[in-house]
């Protein structure tokens, strides 16, 4: 019960709670629901990895990260603003911006603008527990939201499922192993995203998606996770026809994250 996926769960179930005093479920919902402007905003996150791929490139998706529990602080020097406009130039196919505060150091305000900043789509990435922060994430201006199986049961990770797809966002499931995997395809979504770190122990290794991918149907588009660090990476997942990605530490710790996305995935 103590590994560090188990206290963030906790952390996030008095986040909600919290939240929801400040502000009713209700009127979150009637404020995303009726915003048209809001709506017609959407920037189509899976039709951009989609495009990239499609065109011969790596779907890369940048993530914009100052630190994570395992690692402390990547990034001192963070402009979530002009990281994203790097990325952007660098030839990203969509964002992932962390909106964790206490473990990951992010914020709602990061993802605006790093959004704000650039035309790529958005990834809340994010602990998701709660139909609420489904809402949350819409209202803040993402345009996919993350959902972690081995963080909820599979009714409530259904219906948070259909409500993002309702409100025109795309759904990243993660899954980590076989079991997990299982559950994520009963979902509809297309887009499969492979953890090639355990959220439990925080060990990392490429098998996980090469272990998996065989049990993936073609239609789905298997996104790997983690991990990537390094030019044999990629060519590892390219070889065995994984084209999309989720990158973050490797670009935090460059320079210049663009000038990394570009010499990386060349
Ligand atoms: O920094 P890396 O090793 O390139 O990893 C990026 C991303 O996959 C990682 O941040 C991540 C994957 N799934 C998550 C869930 C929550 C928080 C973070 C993550």
């Amino acid at each position: 019960m103590s590994d560090i996926l188990n206290k963030i769960l906790a952390v996030k179930a008095d986040e909600v709670a919290a939240a929801k005093k400040h502000r009713s479920l209700a009127s979150l919902r009637s404020e995303v629901e009726g915003n048209a402007e809001l709506r017609a905003g959407l920037r189509g996150f899976e039709a951009s990895l989609r495009r990239h791929i499609a065109a011969g490139a790596a779907g890369v998706i940048a993530e914009v990260k100052k630190a994570s529990p395992s690692k402390g602080v990547l990034r001192a020097d963070f402009r979530p603003a002009d990281i994203a406009a790097s990325y952007a130039a660098g030839g990203a196919a969509c964002l992932s911006v962390l909106t964790d505060v206490q473990f990951f150091q992010g914020a709602v305000e990061y993802l605006q603008q790093a959004r704000g900043a650039c035309a790529l789509p958005v990834l809340r990435k994010d602990f998701l527990v709660d139909m609420y922060q489904v809402y949350e994430a819409r209202a803040m201006g993402a345009d996919c939201i993350l959902l972690i199986v081995s963080a909820l049961d599979h009714g409530l990770m259904a219906e948070m499922e259909a409500c993002a797809h309702e409100l025109g966002m795309d759904v990243l499931v993660e899954v980590h192993d076989g079991d997990e995997l299982t559950a994520a395809l009963r979902l509809k979504t297309n887009l499969m995203g492979i953890n090639n770190r355990n959220l439990r122990t925080f060990e990392t290794s490429l098998d996980t998606t090469l272990g998996l991918l065989p049990r993936i149907p073609s239609e789905r588009l298997v996104v790997t996770e983690s991990g990537i660090m390094v030019t044999n990476d990629v060519q590892r997942m390219r070889d065995a026809n994984v084209n999309a990605f989720l990158v973050g530490e490797a670009f935090m710790r460059a320079p210049d994250p663009g000038a990394e996305l570009r010499r990386l995935f060349n």
